[in-house]
């Protein structure tokens, strides 16, 4: 029985860059420590989804040639979170394990750890979520003129989910650790469906739902702005929780490779 945690920090997760020290690490691979991680990082990436939700929608920062006159390829957005990966990276910032940039290419090598990026990546597809789906769920239509400060609080938005989606990668590898027998049987069979099974826990996912749904009517009581709680409860219900799933099954596929 799943055993429902209050809090804690997320620092377990830190410089551990080699995928066997990962693997071998019981620390941060024990299950109840990621889900207190999982439940810390619902504080800020609710905060993020509240302060992004101030704004319009303001589209201008996401057109492609916005800056195509200065010779500029790419959107405000884009320069937004290309540049702040650059220096978080000379900082060390992808030398953990819990980070994942959105551009990599982007990157000079020397910033990117080689075992990292064998492991899975799902930025892109989260990427294309949060604009297509999730930010127009989100934020009020038309422009406010707030193209700066908007473009930071998506940059936000999007590496507090990415850091929520990709722990799944953690998850998945202390469930394979703690039941190594079925979770084989099923990735030899490359049974996503069997994996699917698994790793899912329906009354912790609807623990999940109800602790974010709370913890945003307390925010959202505090805040200037407001969001409707219920969004935030459909967020983590459409594409937090299907996504953070994603990444086991992808995770898990390649696990005895
Ligand atoms: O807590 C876990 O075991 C997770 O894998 C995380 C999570 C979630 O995304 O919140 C995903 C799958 C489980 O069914 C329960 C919860």
């Amino acid at each position: 029985m799943r055993s429902l945690c209050v809090c804690s920090t997320d620092k377990e997760y830190g410089n551990t860059i080699n995928l066997e020290t990962f693997r071998t690490s019981s620390d941060f691979l024990n299950l109840e420590s990621i889900s207190r991680s999982l439940i810390c990082q619902e504080d800020s990436t609710i905060y993020c989804l509240l302060e992004r939700a101030q704004y319009c929608y303001n589209a201008f920062i996401y057109e492609a040639d916005a800056f195509a006159e200065d010779g500029l390829e790419g959107s405000l957005l884009e320069h937004v979170v290309k540049e702040s990966e650059m220096f978080h990276a000379k900082l060390g910032r992808f030398e953990s394990a819990s980070e994942l940039p959105f551009f990599p290419k982007e990157l000079p090598d020397m910033f990117l750890p080689p075992n990292q990026y064998v492991i899975i990546d799902v930025n892109h597809k989260m990427w294309d979520a949060y604009f297509q789906n999730l930010l127009p769920n989100l934020v009020k239509e038309g422009s406010d003129g707030f193209y700066a400060s908007s473009a930071v609080r998506d940059a936000n938005c999007l590496l507090a989910i990415s850091k929520r989606v990709h722990t799944g990668r953690f998850l998945a590898e202390s469930k394979f650790t703690a039941n190594t027998k079925d979770y084989t049987a099923a990735i030899k069979a490359q049974d996503k469906e069997a994996l699917m099974n698994l790793l899912s826990y329906p009354e912790v996912e609807e623990n999940v739902k109800e602790r974010v749904l709370m913890k945003a009517k307390n925010m959202t009581e505090e805040a200037v702005y407001k969001i409707d709680p219920s969004l935030v409860r459909e967020i983590y219900a459409r594409w937090l929780i299907p996504l953070t799933k994603e990444v086991q099954v992808e995770y898990l596929l390649r696990r005895l490779s």
